[in-house]
Parts: C-alpha cells; structure tokens; sequence
C-alpha cells in the first residue's frame, strides 16, 4: 500500500531549471513539454488494447489519489500520455517527479 502523502500541507517549492534537469535524469523516459506556468513533464505508456490501457488508468488514478498529485491523462485504445506538473507553484516540484517514479514502478523495468 502506498504511503498517502498531503502535499498541501508541505511547502512546495517550484524547482529551478538546474533541478529541473538534474531530477530528469532520474525518470527514464519522461520528457519536458510546455513553459512557463504550462511547464510540465510527460511519457507516453503503450498498451497492447484498451483492457490494459485502462487499467493502467485506474492504477495511476490510485496514486494520484493517494499522493494528493493529480497528472493530466490523455487515454487512447493503445496508450496514455501522463503528464505532471504543480499548479499550486505553477511549474515542476519534487512531486511530480516522487510521482513519475512511482508510475514507473507500475510496469515491469525495461517494459516502455
Ligand atoms: C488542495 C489540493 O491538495 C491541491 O490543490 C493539490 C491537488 N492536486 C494537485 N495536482 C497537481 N498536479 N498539482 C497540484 O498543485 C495539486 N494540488
């Protein structure tokens, strides 16, 4: 069970470009998109039809639940695009990387 985490009540801070880099390294996979206050992270997940697609879905609605994080999910048949940013400091925070890995941890390593 995933440890459920008020971020509201933490201070959240917007990360700097430097940190913004630093932390990408560290999710394989997700990519920057957007700028400004529209700056986000983002991957794209494949799915072999729209069961899995799906579940995947529910999956990460679990986190974003739990973790009080909410990403943008566009779903298709085959796929889901999650993206991540902080509206509450209107750019990228540690949470949305916390929560990018535990997406990741979802799927078997290697696997997208
Ligand atoms: C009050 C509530 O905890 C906040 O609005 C949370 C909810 N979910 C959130 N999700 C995302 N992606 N960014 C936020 O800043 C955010 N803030």
């Amino acid at each position: 069970m995933l440890k459920k985490r008020d971020w509201a009540r933490q201070a959240r801070r917007a990360l700097n470009p430097t940190q913004v880099v630093t932390k990408l390294a560290t999710v394989p996979g997700w990519a920057l998109s957007g700028d400004g206050e529209d700056v986000a992270i983002e991957k794209t997940f494949t799915f072999a039809n729209y069961y899995e697609t799906i579940s995947f879905v529910n999956a990460v609605a679990f986190i974003a639940n739990a973790q009080d994080h909410h990403p943008k999910l566009t779903v298709q048949y085959g796929s889901c695009v999650v993206r991540f940013n902080t509206h509450d400091v209107k750019g990228l925070s540690d949470t949305d990387f916390e929560c990018a890995a535990q997406v990741d941890a979802l799927l078997p390593e290697g696997s997208v």
